[in-house]
């Protein structure tokens, strides 16, 4: 746990308390990225296991019809941004293409 030296200077906020709540919520927000940053590197590494599972036996690396249901299912919860996210996503566990 970091302690909070969040400054008006830093943080835009304009007295000392919304810069102590801006402060402490982006401490939550690094400790979240630091939680999502790990679970894509987790699904990347069980997309590389498919992956590598379905080309040593011959197939594809990807699969675009499974791609479309991930897509779906990002763009379902989160709207159309999601579907740009489920791409980067999708890029980072199996590359360009
Ligand atoms: C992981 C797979 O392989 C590839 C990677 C995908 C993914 O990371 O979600 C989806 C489809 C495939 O292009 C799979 O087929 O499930």
């Amino acid at each position: 746990m970091t302690t909070n030296t969040a400054t008006p200077e830093k943080t835009g906020a304009r007295t000392a308390e919304a810069a102590t709540l801006i402060g402490d919520a982006r401490e939550r927000i690094d400790a979240l990225d630091d939680r999502i940053i790990g679970l894509i590197q987790e699904r990347m590494a069980v997309s590389a296991v498919i992956q590598e599972s379905r080309i040593s036996s011959g197939g594809r690396r990807v699969n675009l019809a499974r791609e479309m249901e991930v897509l779906g299912h990002y763009r379902d919860a989160l709207g159309k941004p999601g579907t740009s996210l489920a791409m980067t996503m999708l890029e980072l566990c199996r590359g360009r293409i």
